[in-house]
């Protein structure tokens, strides 16, 4: 979606930043005015146009600036969804990353200017109010759905453990998509999940309607820090969510003790290199939360040496790349 793909020059890369805003203006455009439900069945613009209340001319070159980016397909003057774009677009696809577009952006983009003067161009986030745990529950389980589960299953699915594995534990899930994921290809296994209370009780709302898969995910509502979660796990699972450890030596000892003989404990988050200038995705991404005084990233190798300092006998790290970034993974046995 790039002007000039192969082009990595400084000039090409400044060139395309100009582009940029626009593209993610053009998704959000798309997504206000439900243009891609809309074009879910072929159309022209002066059809969508007459439904929208908008100048037919106009919103052609919006149509047509969303089929440059191949999100769109045009052909004889009609518009259409793509169908590789589907799924994550319409707001009924089963991997729809729509509540992640219209949630994330806000965290993500700021008034970098205004942050660097320490101006606080932004309301605080306000973690006592049901909506923004509505929001938050909204826009992980759209992140899980659309792409998250499918790079933690792979990763899951690739450890030796997994086949024998029958108890398993997502430490600060986030919503239930994973553990879900997990009951629903493997009837031999159950799954819990850890969040805080007011996440908790949003994930347990979904699983009492997700049938018989849904039945075998436990939830536990309480700070991962202080709550038991019980013991014998095959494989705990903690992804983007140990920077809340209170002290994260001792959430690992905590973690070791809760697997069972031969089990193992899964990290996926970042590891910053180079200074804390690398991966970009993760530096900049970050960038407004940092700014904000929320920076919580880990330098990579942190985890790795924190899951020794918890008496793991064998850690082994590897790189993973995902769809929305490349990650660490640092699995601790023994
Ligand atoms: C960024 S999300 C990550 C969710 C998911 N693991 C993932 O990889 O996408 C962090 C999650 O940790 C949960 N969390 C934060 N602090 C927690 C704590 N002290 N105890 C339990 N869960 C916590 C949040 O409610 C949220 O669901």
């Amino acid at each position: 979606m790039t002007t000039h793909p192969d082009d990595s020059s400084v000039p090409a890369r400044l060139f395309d930043l100009i582009q940029a805003p626009l593209r993610w203006q053009l998704v959000a455009v798309g997504l206000e005015f439900a243009l891609f439900d809309r074009l879910a069945t072929p159309a022209t613009a002066a059809d969508l146009a007459a439904d929208l209340a908008l100048d037919a001319g106009r919103l052609g070159f919006v149509l047509d600036a969303l089929a440059a980016m191949e999100l769109l397909v045009k052909a004889d003057g009609r518009y259409r969804l793509a169908d590789e774009a589907s799924p994550y677009l319409r707001t009924d696809g089963p991997r729809s990353l729509r509540d992640l577009l219209t949630t994330l952006p806000r965290l993500r983009h700021g008034d970098v200017a205004a942050l660097l003067r320490g101006e606080t161009a932004d309301a605080p986030l306000d973690m006592t109010a049901p909506e923004f745990w509505d929001r938050s529950a909204f826009s992980l389980r759209s992140f899980h759905r659309g792409m998250g589960a499918a790079a933690m299953m792979a990763v899951l699915e690739s450890l030796p453990e997994w086949p024998s594995a029958r108890r398993f534990l997502d430490v600060g899930a986030g919503s239930e998509t994973l553990s879900l994921t997990v009951a629903e290809r493997r009837p031999d296994m159950t799954a819990t999940v850890v969040d805080l209370p007011p996440m908790a009780s949003r994930i347990a709302g979904r699983l009492d309607t997700a049938g018989a898969a849904g039945r075998r995910v436990a939830v536990i509502a309480g700070d991962f820090n202080d709550t038991e979660w019980g013991g014998g796990y095959d494989v705990i699972w903690a992804s983007l969510t140990l920077y809340y450890a209170r002290d994260l030596v001792a959430l690992l000892a905590k973690a070791r003790r809760a697997l069972a003989p031969g089990g193992v404990f899964v990290s996926l988050h970042e590891g910053l290199t180079a200074e804390r200038t690398q991966p970009e995705t993760h530096v900049v991404g970050r960038l407004a939360a940092a700014l904000r005084g929320q920076g919580r990233s880990f330098d990579r190798g942190a985890i790795a040496a924190a899951l020794s300092a918890a008496g793991f006998a064998r850690v082994d790290s590897r790189d993973v790349a995902t769809a929305f970034g490349p990650f660490r993974l640092d699995c601790g046995r023994g």
